[in-house]
């Protein structure tokens, strides 16, 4: 009998469901994956922005993964919301002792434009977690701070994975077109091979999420041992159901959803290699 695949987020909250530990949980278990969870800051948010955040003490955040790390087997890692330097300090020193893929998603701010990591801790990201990355996951604004480059156009987001790649040591870089115009289209590179992965634009505010829900299904697909850029392809057919059949909830963007998998059937992506 095969054994039970596990992947651990650590992350922030979102108590209104929709974004971080919560959406990185719903699509585990969506994805028949055992989730699991070290929360590094509660964030009072929802659909409309952020209200206030709460960081976990360092020695809390240590002692969760420690909680995980020295009982559960872990198949995958994502992180997502890490506040500041200490904290990725602390993560990188637990993480080197997990043998299983890491996507590391770089929130910087929230779809509401809210801030989620400071000064400070935006300038580490490189240093600390990306020689541990087994693919990095920005959008354009977080590419674009993570290259220093300036992204407009597809040239300049595959320039941007190559750079990733290159001067960062990260073994790939996935970095998503959600906020360009035209065709919903990431592309990803893995050090060989550029992939671009494109999907229709849905017309839809309900975005709430999207970035998370996705780089933690790119996670439980590597831990059932999918090659990463097929990984990638069920990840974006998971996240363009979730949007295609997402909730109008809330006053702000609504939150994706995490089952559309299940009535969306037709998987309408376009990977090329
Ligand atoms: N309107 C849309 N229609 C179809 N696909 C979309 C749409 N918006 C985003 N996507 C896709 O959703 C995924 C997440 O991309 P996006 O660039 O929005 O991430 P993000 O900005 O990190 O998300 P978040 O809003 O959670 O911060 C990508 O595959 C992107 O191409
Ligand atoms: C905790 C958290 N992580 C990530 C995002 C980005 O969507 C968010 N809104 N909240």
């Amino acid at each position: 009998m095969s054994q039970v695949r596990s992947a651990l987020t650590i992350a922030g909250t979102d108590p209104s469901g929709g974004a971080g530990i919560q959406a990185d949980l719903k699509t585990f278990q969506e994805l028949k994956t055992y989730g699991m969870s070290v929360i590094t800051s509660v964030v009072a948010q929802n659909t409309t922005g952020v209200r206030s955040v709460e960081h976990m003490p360092l020695s809390m955040i240590e002692d969760q993964l420690d909680a995980v790390i020295e009982d559960m087997p872990t198949h995958a890692v994502k992180t997502g919301m890490i506040a500041s330097k200490p904290m990725m300090e602390l993560i990188v020193k637990k993480l080197e002792q997990v043998d299983a893929p890491y996507v590391m998603d770089p929130v910087m701010v929230a779809t509401s434009g809210d801030d989620l990591i400071d000064k400070e801790g935006r300038n580490f990201l490189r240093q600390y977690l990306l020689p541990l990355t087994t693919v990095v996951t920005p959008n354009i604004p977080e590419a674009e701070f993570l290259t220093g480059l300036s992204i407009t156009t597809e040239e300049d987001m595959k320039g941007a994975a190559e750079y990733l790649v290159h001067e960062y040591g990260v073994d790939a870089a996935l970095i998503k077109g959600g906020h360009l115009k035209g065709q919903a289209i990431d592309f990803l590179y893995d050090g060989k091979q550029m992939h671009s992965y494109a999907a229709e634009r849905i017309d839809t505010k309900n975005t709430h999420g999207t970035g998370c829900t996705y780089a933690a299904a790119i996670a439980a697909y590597l831990g059932k041992d999918y090659p990463l850029p097929e990984a990638v392809k069920q990840a974006k057919a998971f996240v363009t159901a979730a949007i295609t059949k997402s909730f109008e909830l809330g006053k702000g963007n609504g939150p994706t959803n995490h089952w559309a998998v299940r009535e969306v059937t037709e998987r309408k992506i376009t990977h090329e290699s």
